[in-house]
């Protein structure tokens, strides 16, 4: 892990001088109240007058070796030699955020800021420029800012977001889950954001988003969808109210964050979890109405991202609706939610531009930090805090851990299964790992009789517009020609022929019960959740128990009921029945070849 994100995580001590890592913003004096900071009343005054002066305190935390942030005092007139050598530099910080890097200029490797003339600064954003040109990038200057050191001639140092598509890629792509008790205003929010109109407060925004007339009658979302915003090189939103098309926005988009807005009713909760479990996301946003606060499901989901593991940020919605003092209650309430030992986040309030920028970097470097936006469709207060966010949000994985899983063979996590007229067999879903191309040929499987079938895949989408190479981490939808959809079932995998997938009826995890109404014992049936896998399995044995209670963990071993599926050593776990819910990750497998299952 970043060492900066380490002395940020909630677990560990902070140095002083990383808990002045963004003075003056909220989230600098929260993460300072949080990590006691002594002093405080000292750092909280000095914020404060500096958030009207925009004038910071002397120190961010030392530069990482690693990680996609570079720390440059000054880039004034550098010789060739030098120059060549940055280059070099922001190819690997590059890499580092697969496609994006934050320079900021001004400031020591120790992390001091010394700040710079005009002149001087003019003069180093003009070499950063040249040396993104160099590489390929665009750059956006985040926000500039003053040092003060009370002398008379004004100091700044500026934060820069410099952007690059990789070579192989059309534009760098986040997942995001999108969670939260029904009629908090998801659909609602994503309408917004991504057809850029506001709503009328009566569900206008959503309309485009539904795909099934029920959703159109009842205004509930029950199935998955995806919804794409994309954000050109200069930073600024392209969506449909510039485009008409997805590929369109595809085309002019160097960022794409695609949001997968899954159901707030418990109704829905199986297909809820099967967004979360199959779709990889890199983040997810929970919606809470500013009205209601934490109802519902919100609980639910909070726990279940959580317990996957998918850092979290909020978003407060309807603020139009209520009293500010209302809007600050429901604040608190999921304030108060967050920081529960259960949950150990560090809860962060985003109420400016600055804050919006340093949320994003810090979101992503350590998961405990959860950004708390409070925004209104209606009235667009603060949406555009939401944007800075989304614009500047990194990947969680480098270049190097996304080259490694390329390497990989092909792995296609088949989701969704449709009939296309003129097109035949589609199927939707993630590139686990590997390359996948227009003709390759793979397998799919397991049946029923653990069979793995050759198929051809004939065409590949993405986002609606067509795509030739699919690399490893993206979503996509590959049509299969005239393959009979009936031999298709969600869960199953396409790979490469040379892999020799390991298919099992039996297997077992280490879990641990997180809620069962009485015991959990053998003979006990759950839906068991792993990947896309969806299946009722029975528990057949608890390793060196009897029953299991509320809160205790044990190795289990389950069995499938209907079919055998392609499961992996390792892979994260989540079951549910009723009101028991578990998670966990699978530490062994009973493999079986089709030849046995067929005697
Ligand atoms: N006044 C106001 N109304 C809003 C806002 N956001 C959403 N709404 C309204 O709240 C209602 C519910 O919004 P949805 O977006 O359908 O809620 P949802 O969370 O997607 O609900 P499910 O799809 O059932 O999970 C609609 O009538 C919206 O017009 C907002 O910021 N202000």
């Amino acid at each position: 892990m970043d060492p900066w994100a380490t002395r940020l995580s909630g677990n560990c001590k902070a140095s002083p001088q990383a808990l002045l890592c963004c003075p003056g913003s909220s989230i600098g004096m929260m993460l300072s109240k949080k990590l006691g900071v002594k002093n405080g009343k000292k750092i909280k005054n000095r914020a404060n007058r500096n958030t009207k002066a925009n004038k910071i305190s002397p120190y961010l935390p030392p530069e990482a070796e690693e990680g996609n942030v570079e720390y440059k005092l000054k880039l004034v007139n550098p010789t060739q030699y030098r120059f060549e050598h940055l280059v070099t530099q922001m190819k690997w910080r590059l890499q580092e955020g697969r496609g994006e890097a934050v320079y900021q200029i001004g400031v020591e490797d120790n992390g001091m800021l010394v700040g710079l003339s005009d002149d001087d600064l003019k003069a180093s954003l003009k070499t950063l420029r040249r040396m993104a040109e160099k590489v390929g990038a665009d750059i956006t200057v985040l926000r500039e800012r003053e040092v003060d050191y009370g002398y008379d001639v004004s100091k700044k140092i500026a934060e820069v977001l410099v952007r690059r598509v990789p070579d192989n890629q059309q534009f760098l792509d986040l997942r995001v889950a999108v969670l939260g008790n029904v009629d908090a205003g998801k659909s609602t929010l994503l309408g917004v954001l991504t057809q850029g109109e506001l709503d009328n407060g009566r569900g206008r925004a959503r309309l485009n988003l539904f795909r099934h007339l029920h959703e159109i009658q009842t205004g509930r979302t029950s199935s998955i969808s995806f919804e794409i915003l994309g954000f050109n090189s200069k930073g600024e939103v392209v969506n449909y109210s510039g485009s008409r098309t997805a590929e369109e926005i595809c085309e002019s988009s160097s960022k794409m964050i695609t949001f997968i807005d899954l159901a707030g009713h418990h109704k829905y909760l199986k297909t809820t979890i099967f967004g979360l479990t199959s779709y990889c996301p890199d983040f997810a946003m929970v919606v809470v109405g500013a009205n209601t606060g934490i109802a519902g499901t919100t609980r639910e989901h909070l726990g279940l991202a959580m317990a996957l593991k998918v850092p979290i940020f909020i978003v407060v919605s309807k603020v139009d609706l209520c009293a500010r003092s209302t809007v600050e209650r429901t604040v608190r309430q999921l304030e108060r939610f967050l920081k529960l030992p259960g949950c150990n986040k560090v809860p962060v309030v985003v109420s400016s531009t600055d804050d919006a920028v340093t949320a994003a970097q810090k979101f992503a470097q350590s998961p405990s930090i959860t950004p708390i936006f409070t925004v209104s469709s209606v009235s667009g207060h603060s949406l555009d805090l939401l944007k800075v966010f989304f614009n500047i949000l990194p990947p969680l994985s480098n270049s190097k851990e996304q080259e490694e899983l390329m390497q990989q063979l092909t792995e296609f996590q088949v989701d969704e299964i449709y009939t296309v007229p003129e097109v035949g067999t589609v199927v939707g879903g993630t590139l686990y790992s590997g390359i996948c191309r227009e003709g390759e040929r793979l397998v799919v499987g397991p049946t029923d009789q653990g069979d793995f079938l050759d198929l051809t895949v004939c065409s590949i989408q993405r986002n609606r517009s067509a795509c030739r190479v699919l690399r490893a981490g993206q979503a996509a939808t590959l049509a299969l020609g005239s393959f009979d959809r009936s031999l298709l079932r969600k869960g199953m995998v396409m790979v490469s022929p040379e892999m020799e997938p390991t298919i099992c009826w039996l297997f077992e995890a280490e879990i641990v019960l997180l809620f069962h109404a009485k015991t959990f014992r053998k003979g006990f049936q759950v839906t068991v959740h792993v990947g896309n896998v969806r299946q009722t399995a029975v528990v057949e044995a608890l390793k060196g128990k009897e029953e299991l209670r509320t809160g205790e963990k044990a190795v289990v071993r389950f069995r499938f009921i209907k079919h055998p599926e392609y499961l992996k050593v390792g892979a994260k776990l989540l079951f549910r029945e009723g009101v028991t819910k578990g998670i966990g990750h699978v530490t062994y497998l009973q493999s079986v070849s089709p030849s046995q299952l067929r005697l």
